[in-house]
């Protein structure tokens, strides 16, 4: 499917960078198939190169007419110089993919030639490893096969779920972000741990083991969350004792507050780029 086909990316950062360790190790597309650029970073398109096997090259160099897929992964404060750069250049074949949080399909179309097949994705960094949760949103040009490309080419680093652009900000909240908040989790479990006595090696470990054990149950037996965690918790037990400083803290409500957080974000990202595309109308 991806035989004689070129993706770029615009933008080497650590969330390009997952995708492209992910989709290299897929094997489905070669190092001669990716090309990757940055603005100015030499030394990480020379890391990137040498880890990836991949081409690499200042952004300005890209050769758009050779270009299926270019993926867009710079921060979103940048989106519109990189619009107003290739506008001229992109070529109408190509599917533009933007990971950029909060920047909306319509906000990209509006600022590209009419037209232009444009796919919001929301990816995680571990499409490192092949394990990204990662969502797609059709643009208004983009048609059910290039969708289908999208996937396919998506599933070489983890799940791919289609959604309506207006779940993407709640997406951004779960999956976009979180992988950030079961790290933060391990931090606090790993400095509990070593603090009563167990070495930074073990905590580590044996806490990655449980985080990965509880997420392959979720994942492989037919049982709801609240099942799992009933079946872990005897009553009057370690793990009821463990739950109830969990509520005290009010553990329940800073996840849920952490997920709205992050969705808000994205919200305020697209909100924040309409007024300024209003203002200079
Ligand atoms: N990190 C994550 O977990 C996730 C991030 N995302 C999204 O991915 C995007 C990138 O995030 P992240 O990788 O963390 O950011 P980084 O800061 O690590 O990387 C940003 C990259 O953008 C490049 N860049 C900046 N301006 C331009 C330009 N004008 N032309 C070409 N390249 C440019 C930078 O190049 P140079 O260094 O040369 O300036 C750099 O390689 C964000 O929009 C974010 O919302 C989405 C999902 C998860
Ligand atoms: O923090 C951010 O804005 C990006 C988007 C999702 C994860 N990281």
């Amino acid at each position: 499917m991806f035989k004689n086909k070129t993706v770029a990316f615009m933008g080497a950062g650590n969330m390009a960078e997952a995708m492209i360790s992910g989709t290299v190790q897929s094997g489905k597309l070669s190092g001669e198939q990716i090309i990757v650029s940055n603005r100015s970073d030499q030394q990480k398109r020379e890391q990137i190169e040498r880890l990836y096997g991949v081409r690499t090259m200042a952004s300005e160099q890209l050769p758009f007419d050779e270009i299926d897929v270019l993926i867009l992964a710079m921060k979103p404060k940048d989106i519109d110089t990189v619009l107003d750069s290739i506008k001229y250049k992109v070529n109408n074949k190509t599917v533009i993919m933007s990971v950029l949080a909060g920047i909306t399909t319509s906000h990209m179309e509006q600022n590209l030639p009419a037209g232009q097949s444009v796919i919001r994705v929301m990816p995680n960094t571990s499409s490192m490893l092949k394990e990204s949760a990662t969502a797609i949103s059709a643009g208004r040009f983009t048609t059910e096969s290039e969708m289908e490309e999208a996937r396919e080419l998506l599933r070489t680093i983890g799940q791919v779920f289609i959604i309506q652009e207006e779940q993407m900000d709640i997406f951004t909240g779960v999956a976009g972000s979180g992988p950030a908040y079961f790290y933060y989790l391990m931090e606090h479990i790993e400095k509990t741990a070593t603090e009563s006595g167990l070495s930074p090696e073990v905590a580590r470990e044996i806490g990655a083991q449980t985080i990965y054990g509880a997420a392959k149950m979720m994942l492989e037996r037919n049982e709801s969350p609240t099942e799992l965690r009933e079946n872990v918790t005897s009553p009057n037990g370690t793990t009821a004792a463990g739950l109830r400083a969990l509520d005290e803290y009010g553990g329940g409500k800073a996840i849920s507050a952490a997920v709205k957080g992050a969705q808000k974000r994205s919200a305020e990202i697209s909100s924040s780029l309409k007024q300024k595309q209003l203002v200079s109308q």
